[in-house]
């Protein structure tokens, strides 16, 4: 049987993997218009912030890896078009010759791309995006100009805190725009963003919130931002209002989400039986919301590549969905979430209630110790879980990945109330914040 999979970066890279270490014989190609595979987006803000040496290591892997297991590999070559009555994919090389691949069954993993705002000015030099290792290159080569002195983030989602860090700790004047009253308003309640604001201020960056961009100003490049309540003189924009699906090969052809997104079912299957989509280009399903939706996730990309190789490869195995867990750490605080917060629980018509509690992670006579704020969001019916927000300067990023498998699996708040949690003094408190925030419940 021969595979192609179209996109080869983490949920590419995961089918090829199942696929080439599990099913000995399956003839794999993979084809990227990219000249690199694996790069660790999640580094960049990081590397471009100088908080680690370089980039050489935000690579796991590459071509020659993939030619030693046996498989077939183009990279710099396009996918212009896929014929699925007679299964035939047409690519292209950057030379422009052409070529073509015939397949049993088809992975599509063409991923994501950044929503481009549609505003005057967007062909100024000086403005960016950052999804690409090539973009991170491009900003950090623009953050190393003596004339860039101030930068506009647009977007503080997680690239955007993660990058506004990252300017202000190349000495850059910060500014950081975002559509909504706060920072991170997708992931976390006020009660916690808010305290992701003030770290941002304290640490310098100017913050304007509920504030659209409008246009960019410049004569070759951008000097000013525009918005609805102001102008802005700017040395550099950096944009990052979000991602959408990367469908356009097969868009026509098969069913899509509201965003695009290939609609897939358990096994990552799209509505034609030959072909199967995964990581940013798919829908996945929400246990919070016992729903299909869209959450672009290296973590997610990963899984449902493992899913999509195992059922190709003739294994059954079903995706068993996700709670979009996930995490931030910005000048030393951290924020991890997981499922629903109050507001997304509102948007989604989820009637919700939730419990808050506040604490030192560790007992008041150890010194090295801070506070931990917790929330829990439960159904009002079932009183199943159905989010979890923590934060603190203290590491409690495990913690969240209890509260995703209580999603998963439907524990309700009055499970957790007399849920065994060890006690020692080097890492928590007898009355730990999970037992008392369940506690409190209503
Ligand atoms: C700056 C940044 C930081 C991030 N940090 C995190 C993090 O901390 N944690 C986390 O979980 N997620 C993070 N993400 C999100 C994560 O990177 C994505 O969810 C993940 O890359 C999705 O993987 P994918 O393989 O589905 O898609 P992509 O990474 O988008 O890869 C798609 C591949 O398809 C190829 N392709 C597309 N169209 C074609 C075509 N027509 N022909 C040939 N090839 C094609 C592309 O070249 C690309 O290599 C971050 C993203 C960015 C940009
Ligand atoms: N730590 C992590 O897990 C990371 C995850 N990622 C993922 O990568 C994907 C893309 O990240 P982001 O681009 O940061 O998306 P995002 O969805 O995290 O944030 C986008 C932000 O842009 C704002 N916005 C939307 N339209 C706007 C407009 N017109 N003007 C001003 N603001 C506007 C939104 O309110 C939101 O706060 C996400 O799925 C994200 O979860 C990215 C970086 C780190």
């Amino acid at each position: 049987m021969k595979t192609v999979i179209i996109g080869s970066n983490h949920a590419g890279i995961a089918a090829a993997n199942t696929l080439l270490d599990n099913y000995p014989g399956t003839e794999v190609v993979l084809i990227d218009r990219n000249t690199n595979l694996s790069y660790l987006g999640c580094g960049t803000a990081l590397w471009v912030g100088r908080q680690i040496d370089g980039y050489e290591d935000l690579f796991y892997t590459n071509e020659a890896a993939f030619r030693k297991k046996g498989a077939k590999i183009f990279m710099e070559s396009s996918v212009t078009s896929i014929d699925f009555n007679t299964k035939i994919v047409h690519f292209e090389n950057k030379a422009g010759e052409k070529s073509e691949e015939s397949y049993d069954k088809l992975i599509l993993a063409t991923g994501s791309k950044p929503i481009v705002p549609n505003i005057p000015g967007k062909n100024l030099e000086g403005l960016h995006f950052l999804k690409l290792f090539q973009e991170g290159q491009e900003v950090d080569r623009d953050m190393s100009r003596d004339d860039v002195k101030t930068v506009a983030v647009i977007g503080a989602g997680y690239i955007g805190v993660e990058i506004a860090e990252a300017a202000k700790r190349r000495g850059k004047n910060v500014l950081l725009f975002d559509a909504m009253p706060t920072s991170l308003a997708s992931y976390y309640d006020p009660e916690f963003t808010h305290n992701m604001d003030k770290n941002l201020e304290a640490h310098g960056i100017e913050l304007h919130f509920g504030e659209l961009a409008t246009e960019y100003r410049g004569d070759k490049r951008v000097e000013q931002l525009v918005t609805d309540k102001g102008t802005y003189d700017v040395d550099m924009v950096i944009n990052a209002i979000g991602f959408t699906a990367n469908s356009d090969l097969g868009k026509d052809h098969l069913a899509t989400f509201q965003n695009g997104a290939y609609l897939v079912d358990n096994h990552q299957k799209t509505s034609d039986d030959s072909v199967y989509a995964v990581g940013d280009c798919a829908t996945i399903y929400s246990n919070a919301l016992e729903a299909t939706t869209y959450i672009a996730l290296a973590t997610n990309a990963v899984r449902s590549g493992i899913v999509a190789g195992h059922n190709v490869g003739g294994t059954e195995l079903d995706a068993i969905g996700v709670q979009g867990s996930n995490g931030i750490s910005i000048f030393g605080y951290n924020m991890v979430s997981t499922g629903l917060s109050v507001a997304a629980a509102k948007k989604a018509e989820i009637d919700v209630d939730y419990t808050d509690f506040e604490d030192l992670q560790k007992p008041g006579f150890i010194k090295e110790n801070a506070p931990v704020k917790i929330r829990i969001v439960y159904e009002k019916s079932s009183r199943r879980i159905v989010g979890a927000q923590l934060a603190s300067t203290e590491d409690i990023s495990a913690n969240i990945h209890m509260f995703s498998l209580a999603i998963q699996e439907h524990v309700t708040i009055d499970k957790l109330k007399l849920l065994d949690i060890f006690f020692l003094p080097h890492f928590n408190q007898p009355y730990n914040y999970i037992t008392m925030a369940a506690l409190g419940a209503k």
